[in-house]
Formats: structure tokens, C-alpha cells, sequence
């Protein structure tokens, strides 16, 4: 089972680092693949370049085996979008290898603006994140995918290669990237909302407003 878990990561914090190892402990697998976008196709400029934020996450998990890193969505020009990474990993996967994609309910909750996201469940299983105040919306494509499509384990994903939806609710810790860049530009530190290497170089590049010679 190959499994992908999508994000901008600007910057990668414990919050995505806790739930891929979470993933990976719930799908019983021993690697999960980060993947971040380059050029997000659903938001604003990022705060760190696309290589910025791949070698910011590369340091965040070099000492963790279960993690990887897959910068394909750097090495393609133009928008990243997820339909064609699925399409690239299915072709390099064959027709039968399960491939599961990771989101949580807040991006998942505008599924059904994503490019060709009516495709995805013929490529990819999903695993819908639950996340705090981020509940899908009521009528919306993606809770209707996830009834019609309801995998009632994680067994069930390894039975099919693509096509269930499941839903997880593992514990999450209340960190995001817009309150790390927030507080850097506010001038305050960060520091254990995101491992102290990533924070390092995150002051060593002066990302996000940090003053290099700042304070840990
Ligand atoms: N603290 C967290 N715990 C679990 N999942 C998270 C957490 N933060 C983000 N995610 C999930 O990780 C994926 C990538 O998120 P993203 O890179 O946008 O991080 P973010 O912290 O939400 O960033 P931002 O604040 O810039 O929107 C999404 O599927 C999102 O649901
Ligand atoms: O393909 C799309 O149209 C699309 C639209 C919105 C979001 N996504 C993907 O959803 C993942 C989570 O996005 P985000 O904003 O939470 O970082 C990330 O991998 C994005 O590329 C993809």
C-alpha cells in the first residue's frame, strides 16, 4: 500500500508530523510519503519557496524512518494539482497496488473544487482526517462521498487499490502553519510547534519575517 499525505507545509510543523506517523500506525504501513505542493493550486503565494519548504520538511524527517519525502510535485512547472499526482502514481504503481491519499475534513470540505476531483476515488482511496471545528458540510460532495463510499476499516484498503473513503479520528495537536508564521512575524518564537532544526534554518533563511540573529 502506497500512501500519500498532500500539503503546502508552509512550514512543516508537529502538527503534520503527529498525524503521518499516526496515519502510519493506523494503516499499519511502514512508510507515509509527504508531498508538498510547489504552486498551490487553491491559495495565495507561499510564505517559503517550494524548495524552501521541501528542504525544511527533508530536515524535519531525516531522523525518522517511516517518513519520506516526495518532491514530484516540485519537478512538475505550473499548478500542483492532486489529479495528476495520482495519475503519475498510478501509472508507476500498476493497475492493483492500493494508493491511499491523506487529507484532513478542512481541506477536504472544498473536495469537490478541486481539479477533476470526481476522478480521485477511480485512482486513490482517501483517508479523511477529522479535524477540531473543521466538520464536512452538511450536503456537501465530500460527506457525500464519504457515506457512499464508507470503508468500515483500514483493512478494507488494502483489499481494493482505490475507491473507499475512510475516516479517522486520531489525536491531533492544535498547531498550524499560519499561527508559526504569525507568531515569527510577530516576533516571537515558535519553538515546539515545529522541531527545533526547521525553526534553525527557518531564522538562518529570515523565512516568514524571522531576524537571523534572533533569538531560539
Ligand atoms: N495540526 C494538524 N494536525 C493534523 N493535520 C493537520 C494539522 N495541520 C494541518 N493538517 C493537515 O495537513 C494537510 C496540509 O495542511 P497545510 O500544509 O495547509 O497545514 P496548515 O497548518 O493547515 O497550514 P495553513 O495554516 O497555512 O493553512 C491538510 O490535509 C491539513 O488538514
Ligand atoms: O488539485 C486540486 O485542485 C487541489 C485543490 C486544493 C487542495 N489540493 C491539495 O490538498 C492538499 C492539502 O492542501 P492544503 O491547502 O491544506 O495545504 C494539498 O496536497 C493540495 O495540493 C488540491
Amino acid at each position: 500500500m502506497h500512501v500519500i499525505y498532500g500539503g503546502t507545509f508552509d512550514p512543516i510543523h508537529h502538527g503534520h508530523l503527529r498525524l503521518a506517523l499516526e496515519i502510519a500506525d493506523a494503516l499499519s504501513v511502514t512508510k507515509v510519503h509527504l508531498v508538498p505542493c510547489h504552486i498551490p493550486p487553491h491559495r495565495g503565494s507561499t510564505g517559503a519557496s517550494s524548495e524552501q519548504r521541501l528542504e525544511l520538511i527533508r530536515m524535519a524527517i531525516e531522523d525518522e524512518p517511516r517518513l519520506r519525502v516526495d518532491d514530484r510535485e516540485l519537478r512538475r512547472a505550473g499548478a500542483s494539482y492532486t489529479a495528476d499526482t495520482l495519475r503519475q502514481l498510478r501509472q508507476e504503481l500498476g493497475p492493483d497496488e492500493p494508493l491511499v491519499m491523506v487529507v484532513g475534513t478542512d481541506a477536504f470540505a472544498a473536495f469537490d473544487r478541486w481539479r477533476e476531483w470526481a476522478d480521485m476515488p477511480g485512482l486513490a482511496h482517501i483517508v479523511v482526517v477529522k479535524r477540531p471545528g473543521a466538520d464536512l458540510p452538511v450536503g456537501s460532495e465530500a460527506a457525500r462521498l464519504v457515506r457512499e463510499r464508507r470503508a468500515d476499516g483500514p483493512e478494507a484498503l488494502s483489499s481494493a487499490p482505490c475507491g473507499a473513503v475512510l475516516e479517522l479520528d486520531p489525536p491531533l495537536l492544535d498547531i498550524s502553519a499560519t499561527g508559526i508564521r504569525q507568531r515569527i512575524a510577530d516576533g516571537r518564537s515558535p519553538r515546539y510547534l515545529t522541531p527545533d532544526s526547521v525553526w534553525q534554518r527557518i531564522q538562518a533563511l529570515g523565512l516568514y519575517g524571522a531576524c537571523p540573529a534572533g533569538n531560539f
